[in-house]
């Protein structure tokens, strides 16, 4: 199921994005004495790394991995992990014991397939990861995740984890979930802001046309779209 939540401003969309966070973590830790959640890079790093701290919840019962992550190293300031750990590790929450990271100094092939294998100790007795909460942005080509519009990688259905090596939004090297484990997660969650998306949720909410952020649609799951009211003036 599909819900889409208009918040006013930016600000609101990190307090609604934040408090939904606290609620599925909580639910998660009750029922599995863990909160699984994939974290995107781009605006939504800024959103959590201002909004997380707040959240009451028990964090060493987090365990965060990647929608997508760019295979670079942890000090470029391309690397997801890198803006995350020094946002919420340094002086915050969590400790970088509890990410799933890439390994960057392989190949972006053998990147994916070590990643793969490394949520494969997360999830261990899965046919499919099943993450409790995966956290997405949308680029402006109606991308998630490294899944960009007219890409091989909205096709891959036989690998948890697939390599990017020719990106249209650089760093270029990129591995990403697919479509079998983001469409496997109990929720997950986009959090847009800004009239540069505007277009871009119209052709995907409102007209339904068959875009790459269009096509996360948990199969068990929800996902819920929280925009502010620049991101949802065209619907
Ligand atoms: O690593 C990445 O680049 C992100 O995971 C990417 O998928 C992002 O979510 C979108 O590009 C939206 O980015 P903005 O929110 O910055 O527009």
């Amino acid at each position: 199921s599909r819900e889409t939540v208009v918040v006013d401003s930016e600000v609101d969309v990190i307090k609604k994005l934040c408090a939904t966070i606290e609620d599925i973590a909580d639910k998660s830790i009750k029922d599995h004495g863990k909160f699984r959640v994939g974290l995107s890079g781009g605006s939504l790093v800024g959103f959590l790394s201002k909004g997380l701290p707040n959240i009451k919840t028990d964090w060493s019962k987090w365990i965060l991995a990647f929608c997508d992550e760019r295979v670079v190293p942890f000090g470029d300031q391309d690397s997801t992990y890198g803006v995350y750990a020094a946002a919420l590790c340094e002086n915050g929450p969590l400790k970088k014991e509890q990410f799933i990271v890439i390994d960057p100094s392989l190949d972006v092939g053998s990147a994916a397939k070590d990643y793969a294998s490394k949520l494969g100790d997360v999830f261990p007795s899965a046919s499919l990861p099943q993450f409790d909460a995966l956290l997405l942005g949308m680029g402006p080509d109606g991308h998630t995740c490294s899944l960009f519009p007219d890409h091989p990688g909205l096709q891959v259905t036989d690998k948890w984890v697939a390599p990017i090596e020719n990106s249209p939004k650089p760093p270029p090297n990129r591995v990403t979930l697919t479509f079998p484990v983001i469409n496997n997660a109990r929720y997950c969650i986009f959090a847009l802001t800004g009239q540069g998306k505007a277009e871009m949720v119209k052709r995907i909410l409102k007209n339904e046309e068959n875009l790459p952020a269009g096509m996360v649609l948990p199969r068990e799951g929800k996902v819920l779209w929280i925009l502010d009211k620049p991101a949802a003036s065209l619907l």
